[in-house]
């Protein structure tokens, strides 16, 4: 493997500096994070899949945007144990709405109680389907177009695109779409015949597609950050 690969595959992360990433987590964000969200870290944590769970330095921003926008009716695509989905739940008023999907109960069920507990799940809509149909279903009620705040997207990166033109109609002016894993652990940037195998597949060649699809897509305002994994922040301006 190339130096290029090796270093696309290193385990620093996008800062390529354990120390540095180490400094951000320890200085300002888990000194910050909510109990709740710690709580669902620590159960995430033993889980096969745990890498999948959103990054908290990442989630920060999130709910930094999400007062910005004052957001109140969102949707969640990929919930997992419910990271995000909580984050966004802590954030958002008392009469706030979250319409969350995920093909998957079970992980779902292992954060509920966090959430339960922290006394925000009846701002949540659960909805174990594909998103894909969901949000062709929402769009069947035209007081649902042009009606949310924000939407997080981190599911199948194959359908990101997908996702984006139905975002672009369910969302507000104004309203913003948060991308998850757009820079793909580096390997956007890495010739093909160089990416780890871990990396390769369907869904970094989505991701390449979507961040070229992003970059021209004059009904957003656009800012892609390299935080956790990679998330671009599209803000709809018509
Ligand atoms: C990376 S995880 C989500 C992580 C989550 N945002 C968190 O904070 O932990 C991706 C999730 O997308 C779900 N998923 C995959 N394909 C899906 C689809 N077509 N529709 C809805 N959910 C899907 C998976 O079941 C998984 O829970
Ligand atoms: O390693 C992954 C894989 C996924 C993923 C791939 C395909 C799907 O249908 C759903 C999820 O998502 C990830 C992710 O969101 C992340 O933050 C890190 C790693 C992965």
């Amino acid at each position: 493997m190339t130096d290029k690969a090796k270093q696309a595959a290193s385990s620093k992360g996008l800062l390529q500096s354990e120390d540095l990433y180490r400094y951000i987590l320890e200085t300002s964000v888990y000194p910050r994070e909510p109990e709740p969200l710690k709580k669902i870290r620590d159960v995430t944590a033993d889980h096969p899949w745990a890498m999948m769970g959103t990054a908290p330095d990442a989630g920060q921003l999130m709910a930094m945007l999400l007062r910005l926008v004052n957001a109140k009716k969102t949707i969640e695509i990929g919930v997992f144990t419910g990271y995000s989905l909580l984050l966004t739940a802590l954030t958002i008023p008392e009469d706030g709405q979250i319409t969350a999907i995920d093909v998957n109960r079970e992980t779902y069920e292992i954060g509920l109680p966090i959430i339960k507990k922290a006394g925000v799940d009846h701002k949540i809509n659960f909805i174990e389907s594909e998103a894909l149909s969901v949000l062709d279903q929402l769009l069947k009620y035209s007081e649902n177009e042009g009606s949310f705040d924000y939407a997080f997207v981190d599911a199948d990166k194959d359908n990101y695109c997908n996702y984006h033109e139905r975002l672009m109609k369910l969302l507000k002016v104004g309203g913003i779409a948060v991308y998850d894993n757009t820079l793909w652990g580096g390997t956007v940037a890495v010739p093909e015949e160089q990416v780890p195998d871990h990396f390769r597949g369907s869904s970094r060649q989505a991701i390449l597609d979507l961040n070229r699809s992003l970059a021209d897509d004059p009904r957003v305002q656009l800012s892609h950050v390299a935080l956790g994994d990679g998330i671009t922040i599209c803000r709809r301006i018509f």
